[in-house]
């Protein structure tokens, strides 16, 4: 990260918000959708301030929603509303041209992610800020993972539609969460290359540090969250609820 020794980093946030929830099925955007009483919007919001580390944050809603957009006029003037795109890394885009210029540092976060505990946040920040250009919060995986194929059509048999092609070693294994961290430089340089991405490859992206990965960029893993879920399905949404009506939301499990 590109900073003097002498003042803390300037840390900016992007909180995406602009999908449409399919999978949740509300018939809403998901960052609308009621938690506990209030848009997950307001939650995301508010777990990006407990953590106290950004000097601006840019929020990306679905082009034209004038909710969300009052939901973050509600919010300290840091914070700011820009439309997002089509695909999750065009909302990414769009919210980095919102950020202001003389940032050292970016985490981009997704709004789905309501839960995330402050902790998350300070690890990742602390990482950039030991010298790390790029760090992600990840947690075990608990389930076993296979690689798999789609059974040749020219297979006499039909059992089922696909077939295991390889079972990677799980203790390497991952799964992802946000916010990632990244050198504020490098990942506008990374979304600025996939701009030129074909139509295949730009939808194979599903994070931003795969960008980064794509420069030759080292990424770390930080310790992410059970409460950093990503609320996706019905089921999430319950599990959600359950955590915020224990009462036991941003603390550490
Ligand atoms: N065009 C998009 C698509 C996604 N996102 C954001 O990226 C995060 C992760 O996306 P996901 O959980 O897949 O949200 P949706 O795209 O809304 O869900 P679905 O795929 O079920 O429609 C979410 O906070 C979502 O609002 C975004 O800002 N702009
Ligand atoms: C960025 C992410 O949350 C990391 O796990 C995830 O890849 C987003 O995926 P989605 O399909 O856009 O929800």
């Amino acid at each position: 990260m590109s900073t003097t020794p002498s003042r803390p980093p300037r840390i900016g946030v992007v909180v995406v918000a602009g999908g449409s929830g399919q999978r949740l099925g509300y018939g809403m955007p998901k960052a609308q959708v009621p938690l506990a009483g209030e848009p997950m919007l307001v939650h995301a919001l508010r777990a990006v301030q407990a953590a106290d580390i950004a000097a601006a944050i840019a929020v990306a809603v679905p082009a034209g929603d004038t909710l969300m957009r009052s939901i973050c006029d509600r919010f300290p003037a840091t914070v700011s509303a820009v439309d997002g795109g089509a695909t999750r890394p065009e909302s990414v885009r769009a919210a980095l041209r919102a950020l202001p210029a003389d940032l050292d540092a970016v985490l981009v976060h997704d709004a789905a992610r309501a839960l995330t505990p402050p902790e998350v946040f300070h690890r990742v920040a602390a990482a950039l800020a030991a010298g790390a250009s790029a760090v992600i919060p990840a947690i075990p995986v608990v389930d076993t993972v296979k690689d798999t194929a789609p059974v040749r059509e020219s297979a006499e048999s039909a059992v089922a539609a696909r077939l295991v092609t390889g079972t990677p070693d799980r203790s390497r294994l991952r799964a992802v969460q946000t916010p990632q961290g990244f050198d504020a430089a490098l990942l506008r340089r990374a979304h600025e290359a996939a701009l030129s991405f074909d139509k295949d490859t730009a939808a194979a992206v599903t994070d931003d540090a795969m960008l980064v990965e794509s420069l030759g960029t080292e990424v770390y893993v930080v310790e992410g969250s059970q409460l950093s879920l990503k609320i996706t399905t019905p089921l999430d949404l319950v599990l959600a609820e359950a955590i915020l009506a224990g009462g036991n939301h941003r603390q550490e499990d």
